[in-house]
């Protein structure tokens, strides 16, 4: 038996005002409707969609690190049906090493062809490539080869480009200088290289530190889609709440336009982020430890 099954036209309905442009329909190849609200899209970035499961206590995982089933069967469909439409999938190396995902499109009937493209964010080159589900599932012809973003080999880089794109045939390099290991890689880097490597469109399911720095960088984010699994994980777990800058009287985000349906147990909330804040105020707060990026702006 197939380990997802194909959206009910009520689900894809609800789903198609937040999917990236030339969204298809996996069983007919008829076009999802266009969305209600067009992003004004600067060209040099990607269609992004923010999308993971949490607890109603706002978790992620069990315990840091560790790998958690959260949300059930018929979010699973649904997770399968929006990595079928997008080019690539990316997380963080916490969620890479902590859950060797597969970060493949098992929708019935994805192909080799519908595969998106799996990317993890590395910058210290912690990831076990070659012995990854993901290089195993490349060499069955299953998934697509992974790419790893990482640092450029040279720290004297221009910061419009503080980030390379490894693929997984390319050999790892060797960093001898550990001088900026601390350092964020801007996301503004990471989503215009991808889209200079052609990907229009990337699904960014988690872990937590890229799920916390990616709520507050609203210009980057066309769509959120959330699922809300009903349990409460407890203290311990590992939370997505993202920080909040010091005397801020207004939340960090929201979503609107918003949407709600339920599949299965759970309910997901779909929606365009949108955030009181202007993208240009300045935050105070650490760009070293907490992988923020304002310093950029
Ligand atoms: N329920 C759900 O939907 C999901 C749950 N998860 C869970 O989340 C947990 C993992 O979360 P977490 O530990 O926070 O790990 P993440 O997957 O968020 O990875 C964080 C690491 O990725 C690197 N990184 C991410 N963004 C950047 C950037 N902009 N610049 C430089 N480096 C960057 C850093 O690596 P380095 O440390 O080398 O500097 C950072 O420490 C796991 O338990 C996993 O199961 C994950 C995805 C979805
Ligand atoms: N939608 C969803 N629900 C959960 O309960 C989860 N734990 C996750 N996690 C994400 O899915 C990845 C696993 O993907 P594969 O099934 O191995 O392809 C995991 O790494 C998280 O990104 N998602």
């Amino acid at each position: 038996m197939s380990e997802t099954k194909a959206l009910a036209a009520s689900e894809m309905y609800f789903l198609s005002p937040f999917l990236p442009p030339g969204a298809r329909n996996p069983a007919t190849g008829a076009e999802a409707p266009r969305p209600v609200v067009d992003s004004a899209k600067d060209e040099k970035l990607p269609f992004v969609t923010l999308t993971y499961a949490q607890s109603l206590d706002g978790m992620i995982a069990f315990a840091p690190g560790q790998r958690t089933t959260i949300s059930g069967p018929e979010t699973k469909s649904m997770t399968h049906f929006l990595r079928y439409q997008h080019d690539a999938i990316l997380v963080g190396v916490g969620t890479a090493v902590a859950d060797d995902p597969a970060l493949n499109c098992r929708y019935p009937g994805a192909t080799i062809n519908d595969q998106p493209r799996p990317v993890v964010v590395d910058p210290n080159l912690r990831f076990q490539l070659a012995r990854s589900q993901m290089a195993k599932l490349r060499h069955e012809d299953k998934g697509k080869g992974p790419w790893l973003i990482t640092r450029p080999k040279s720290l004297d880089s221009p910061l419009d480009s503080n980030c390379q794109i490894i693929r997984w045939t390319d050999p790892m390099p060797k960093y001898t200088d550990n001088a900026v290991s601390n350092d964020p890689i801007f996301w503004r880097s990471i989503l215009e290289a991808l889209k200079h490597k052609g990907i229009n469109s990337v699904m960014i399911e988690g872990g937590a530190s890229v799920i916390k720095d990616l709520l507050r960088l609203p210009e980057l984010v066309d769509s959120i889609i959330i699922t809300m699994a009903p349990t409460f994980i407890g203290q311990g777990g590992v939370s997505i709440a993202p920080r909040r800058p010091p005397k801020a009287e207004q939340n960090v985000a929201s979503l609107n336009p918003v949407a709600y349906h339920k599949f299965g147990k759970d309910m997901v909330i779909a929606g365009r982020p949108y955030f009181p804040l202007p993208p240009s105020m300045p935050l105070t707060l650490n760009p070293k430890k907490t992988l923020d990026e304002t310093q950029e702006k």
